[in-house]
């Protein structure tokens, strides 16, 4: 593979990838509730005029829940694809996939207790 070819492939790849994201952001209910929160956190953001080090690990909080969830809608498309009946492993594995975003959501919410409690303390002493 020469230099164009790789060059070409990986901008397809960046279009695809676009393709992708725009479907998840268009047809996803779950993924727009978390695009609809990561706007309100960073408004908030911008309100509490929080630290660089504040945005980053919200950046990458925002960022991290919804590429999980992006990954758990293909995840239950596969499952559904490949069987689009009722089955147990179909359930666990649907499951495991929700779990995980569950654990990420749980640990962005903590990670946005620890940077805003402080500074709603001060807005109110
Ligand atoms: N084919 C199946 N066999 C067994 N259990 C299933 C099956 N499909 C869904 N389930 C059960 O229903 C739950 C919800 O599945 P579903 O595919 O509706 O996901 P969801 O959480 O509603 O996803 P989303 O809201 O992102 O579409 C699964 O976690 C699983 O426990």
């Amino acid at each position: 593979m020469n230099l164009k070819q790789f060059i070409i492939g990986r901008i397809k790849g960046v279009g695809y990838a676009f393709k992708g994201a725009f479907a998840l952001i268009l047809s996803e209910p779950s993924i727009q509730v978390q695009a609809i929160i990561g706007i309100i956190m960073t408004i908030a953001g911008f309100v509490f005029n929080i630290t660089r080090l504040e945005w980053m690990i919200q950046c990458m909080c925002i960022g991290g829940i919804m590429s999980l969830e992006g990954l758990n809608t293909a995840i239950e498309g596969i499952a559904d694809f490949i069987h689009p009946e009722f089955h147990e492993k179909i359930g666990r594995i649907k499951d495991i996939a929700a779990g995980a975003v569950f654990i990420t959501a749980i640990t962005a919410s903590i990670v946005g207790l620890i940077i805003y409690i402080p500074y709603i303390v001060e807005l109110f002493s």
